[in-house]
């Protein structure tokens, strides 16, 4: 099978680069287009200036120096003037594949929703049990009846799976039964599928529109500010960092070890410390650990034992892989590497050390990973998803294709799927948010003096624009690297406080997204807004940068 893979990149002035997604009439010519029947639609014509504009797209990178180049921007997605379908002509699939994630119901419900309230389209199906279930099972016929309540469980209605991705046999499926929009909702192995599926249909030119909506409890994915579900997951995290809490502080030399999911990232960990105030340490898979020694783990149990007489633990579980699972090398039907169980490995060194040490010791090991993603997703989240969902449903009615619908500094925008699987988004130790959370726990940084110059210098090797980009992601700040020696950002739950360098930083936050801002010179506001507003960054004039609804600023 022909293994082509299609860029759509536009160069425009001062370095503008639109990294565009596919149309169907980039390989179908001569296709028909209809008027957008949300113009008829009363809840939309009050709307100023409903339709987004052909031209409008929004920029990755929102903090800029007077002398930068414009860079690279994504498609705005949203509902165009006319569309590539008619409402009859459509028929819908969706399918979930990879590991659970709350939200995926609210996703599905809007989908359905969606085309059948804004565009009128009434032939939309499940398939069963992720890709597999294109050629192995069933379909599920959905109406805004059947899904109505949906968003309220857990799960998905229409199951998933690992595994099972033959290319072949999905297209012939979806030739065969006629579909021609194609919603796929998954994590990174998923959008991968997804794109070969879009190749797929492209080669044999078949009028399919292929979206993706990403999925992921990690929030493992590139570009995007954050991943739908993840905001429920950190808040579900509480509650057992909560007992976690409690048990240790009941018993003398109380323990509580937290594993949280992160197979790769630690976002969920890192940010469930933050928010929680009560963890003393927080261990994920981008910053290595060690127990023995000066400057290790026990060293530091202890210490926290002697001053409190409690400590509690977060790990996220692939963190320290290497030091439990060498020569193994199992995997699942995804071909994703299977994880050890970390918190148990590390709960009995734990006893072990200090059993040896004849300490006495009451530790509780809490393991809530899939209790986390199982939930229903909540209220912002759901809002989210909604938003997610009707961005894919317009794109591909407008006729693009071969997209990933993702936020990007609080804009809905089409992303190609190159780019959000190429490479996975983790926590960059590096970054301010990190040190704001060693500052918060106290820990250390198990890091030496060479390790620390090493992540900086790749670090800055990764930035493209030396200096003046932050990598706009849920947790991502622009580099510590930049800051004299021990500058890091302090965070405390409500207020927080961006340690000065001489020269520069500001950092800004919201709950679960953060940028940051370099304030040179003079003259650079940061405004927070609603999620919707025009104008993300004014790289010519003014240095104006705009966030959304959730934000605050920070200014040191
Ligand atoms: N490189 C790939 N090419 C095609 N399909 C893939 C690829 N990687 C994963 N998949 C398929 O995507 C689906 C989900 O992948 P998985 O890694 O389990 O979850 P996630 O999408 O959440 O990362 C599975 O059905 C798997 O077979
Ligand atoms: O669902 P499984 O197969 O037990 O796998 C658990 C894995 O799924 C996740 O929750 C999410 O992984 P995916 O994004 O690949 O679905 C990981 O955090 C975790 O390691
Ligand atoms: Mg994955």
């Amino acid at each position: 099978m022909e293994n082509e893979v299609h860029m759509k990149v536009v160069n425009g002035e001062d370095g503008y680069v639109l990294e565009d997604v596919p149309h169907l009439s980039d390989y179908i010519p001569n296709l028909p287009t209809y008027p957008n029947p949300l113009q008829d639609n009363p809840a939309y014509s009050v709307v100023r200036q409903y339709f987004v504009h052909e031209d409008a797209t929004v920029i990755q990178k929102i903090v800029v120096h007077k002398d930068s180049q414009r860079g690279i921007h994504f498609r705005r997605a949203g509902p165009r003037q006319k569309v590539y379908f008619n409402s009859g002509e459509v028929h819908a699939c969706i399918v979930t594949c990879g590991g659970l994630c709350p939200g995926l119901n609210t996703v599905i419900r809007e989908i359905v929703c969606g085309l059948y309230h804004m565009y009128g389209v009434s032939k939309v199906i499940g398939i069963n049990g992720g890709y597999k279930g294109f050629y192995a099972k069933n379909t599920i016929p959905f109406n805004p009846k059947f899904v109505n309540d949906i968003h309220k469980r857990g799960g998905t209605v229409i199951g998933t799976s690992r595994g099972g991705h033959d290319t072949k046999k999905i297209v012939d499926s979806i030739q065969d039964r006629g579909i021609n929009q194609v919603y796929i909702i998954g994590g990174d192995g998923t959008q991968k599928g997804a794109a070969v599926i879009y190749e797929e249909i492209r080669r044999r030119g078949l009028k399919v529109a292929v979206a993706g909506i990403p999925k992921t409890i990690d929030n493992d994915i590139p570009v995007i500010d954050r991943s739908f579900g993840f905001d429920t997951a950190v808040e579900e995290a509480q509650r057992a960092i909560d007992a976690a809490h409690v048990e240790a502080e009941s018993m003398e030399n109380g323990i509580g070890l937290v594993k949280l999911m992160g197979r790769y990232s630690g976002f969920i960990a890192m940010f469930a410390t933050l928010a929680s105030r009560d963890v003393d340490c927080c261990l994920i898979p981008e910053s290595p650990f060690y127990l023995e020694g000066k400057g290790g783990l026990f060293e530091y149990i202890e210490k926290r034992l002697k001053e409190n007489g409690h400590i509690v633990i977060v790990i996220a579980e692939g963190t320290g892989q290497e030091l439990l699972s060498q020569n193994w090398n199992e995997k699942d039907a995804s071909g994703n590497k299977l994880l050890k169980d970390v918190g148990l490995w590390m709960s009995h060194k734990i006893k072990e050390h200090f059993t040896r040490n004849k300490m006495v010791l009451n530790l509780k090991y809490i393991d809530p990973t899939y209790m986390i993603r199982a939930v229903p997703s909540n209220a912002s989240d759901n809002v989210y998803c909604t938003h997610l969902a009707q961005s894919a449903v317009h794109g591909a009615m407008a006729g693009f294709t071969g997209f990933t619908v993702g936020l990007v500094n609080g804009r809905q925008t089409y992303i190609p799927f190159n780019r959000i699987t190429e490479q996975q988004n983790q926590v960059v130790i590096t970054d301010r948010m990190w040190a704001r959370l060693l500052s918060s726990t106290n820990q250390p940084s198990f890091l030496g003096a060479i390790e620390v110059a090493n992540a900086k210098e790749n670090e800055n090797a990764a930035q493209s624009l030396e200096g003046e980009n932050c990598k706009n992601n849920s947790a991502e700040e622009d580099s510590v690297a930049k800051l004299p020696k021990g500058e890091n950002c302090k965070n405390d739950s409500a207020k927080e406080s961006a340690a000065q360098s001489s020269t520069v930083e500001n950092c800004r936050n919201n709950s679960a997204e953060e940028k940051s801002v370099a304030q040179p010179s003079k003259g650079e506001i940061c405004k927070g807004n609603a999620a919707e507003e025009e104008s993300v960054a004014q790289p010519s004039k003014g240095e104006n940068c705009k966030n959304n609804s959730a934000a605050y600023i920070l200014n040191a």
